[in-house]
């Protein structure tokens, strides 16, 4: 075991990195430590990616960028799903149906329509009342939690190391023979010393999640101040997860009564089929989503003596969606960084 190349974070945007690490220069995973003050099978507040919902929606920005994260996820996300063990992994496809409350972006359906399985533009007549486009495709569904616990096993069983640290500065994560440092702290970013990223904010989502075998199928509603949504968790015992918000720069994992209420009223509106069995709530939850001012950071910095940091995060509400794209970037990235020190 060495610890070459470093990755400094265990949530989702840490492992796809790790992964992408190891299969695009086809290293050794013994030579890759991956160094987190929480681990899957952890809860933090400080720890977003198990909070998530998780689905591939039609949340992400609408930027060029942005859009070609979330293709190359959706579109890779078969192959990483055998290679993880099949649907048991945490990661399954479902049906997803998406209104809005207003004529969306252009260039996103464009790029969306391209490539997400069974895409059909509803027609006006089976919009509800307020909705001015909708859609129905083929979406994936993550089992968060179990998805974090098993891509971890995977990297584990092929030599990664993983090692609990909090880092009070990123140049702790230079251990004796560490050459690369990829950062994926999330919101950690924003107080890490040596990085201490002022951009970084969270946003805030609260979501109850309940128990109902006869839901299976993903619907979201997003309004110029508001996103609803229902996503069902593969592989969990039928549990359905209910959202939610998007609240800017609040810091709280604590819970509230009355948004708990007002998710309830929301989330039966959209799919009043919920009620057709008795309510039955496993757990309310909070998280921070990992946003930052100007999208995700992506890039080299310069450190002493021929070592390397690539910072990849800001990942917001789209981690587990655009993150497998956000990690080959940051790989790219790396490339580029390790040719020129080579010249
Ligand atoms: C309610 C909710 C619903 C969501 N739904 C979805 C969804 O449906 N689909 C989707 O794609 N996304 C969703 N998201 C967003 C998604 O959860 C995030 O984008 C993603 O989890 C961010 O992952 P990350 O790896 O960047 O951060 P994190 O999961 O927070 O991981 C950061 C890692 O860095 C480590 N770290 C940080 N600072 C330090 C330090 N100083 N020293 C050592 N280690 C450190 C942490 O311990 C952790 O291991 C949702 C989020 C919320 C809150």
């Amino acid at each position: 075991m060495s610890d070459k190349y470093v990755v400094v974070g265990a949530g989702i945007v840490g492992l796809y990195t790790t992964y992408s690490l190891i299969t695009r220069l086809h290293l050794n995973p013994a030579d890759v430590t991956v160094l987190a003050e929480y681990l899957p099978g952890d809860q933090s507040t400080f720890y977003t990616s198990p909070w998530a919902g998780g689905n591939f929606s039609c949340i992400s920005p609408d930027d060029p960028q942005t859009l070609k994260f979330d293709k190359f996820t959706y579109t890779n996300l078969a192959k990483l799903q055998k290679t993880l063990g099949g649907k048991e992994c945490g990661l399954d496809q479902r049906e997803s149906t998406e209104f809005w409350d207003y004529q969306p972006e252009a260039a996103k359906i464009k790029s969306l329509s391209s490539y997400l399985q069974d895409w059909k533009v509803l027609p006006k007549s089976e919009l509800p009342d307020g909705v001015a486009y909708g859609i129905n495709y083929t979406t994936w569904n993550f089992n968060c939690p179990n998805f974090l616990a098993n891509f971890k096993k995977f990297l584990e069983s092929k030599g990664v190391t993983f090692h609990r640290q909090k880092l009070t500065h990123i140049s702790q994560a230079y251990l004796p023979t560490t050459k690369v440092v990829l950062n994926c702290t999330g919101i950690g970013a924003h107080d890490l010393g040596g990085v201490q990223d002022g951009k970084v904010y969270p946003t805030r989502g609260q979501v109850v999640v309940i128990k109902a075998p006869h839901i299976k199928v993903n619907k979201v509603r997003w309004g110029r101040d508001y996103a609803t949504y229902i996503i069902p968790r593969p592989e969990s015992g039928d549990q359905l997860v209910l959202g939610g918000y998007l609240q800017k720069d609040n810091w709280t994992g604590d819970t509230f009564g009355h948004e708990t209420e007002d998710i309830l009223r929301r989330t039966t509106e959209l799919l009043p089929e919920i009620l057709d069995r008795p309510l039955d709530i496993v757990r309310i939850a909070a998280g921070l989503r990992p946003s930052r001012h100007g999208g995700v950071r992506i890039e080299a910095e310069k450190v002493e003596d021929g070592k390397i940091l690539v910072h990849n995060y800001g990942a917001s509400g789209y981690g587990y969606q655009a993150g497998f794209g956000m990690a080959n970037e940051a790989i790219d990235v790396l490339i580029r960084e390790l040719n020129k020190a080579k010249l």
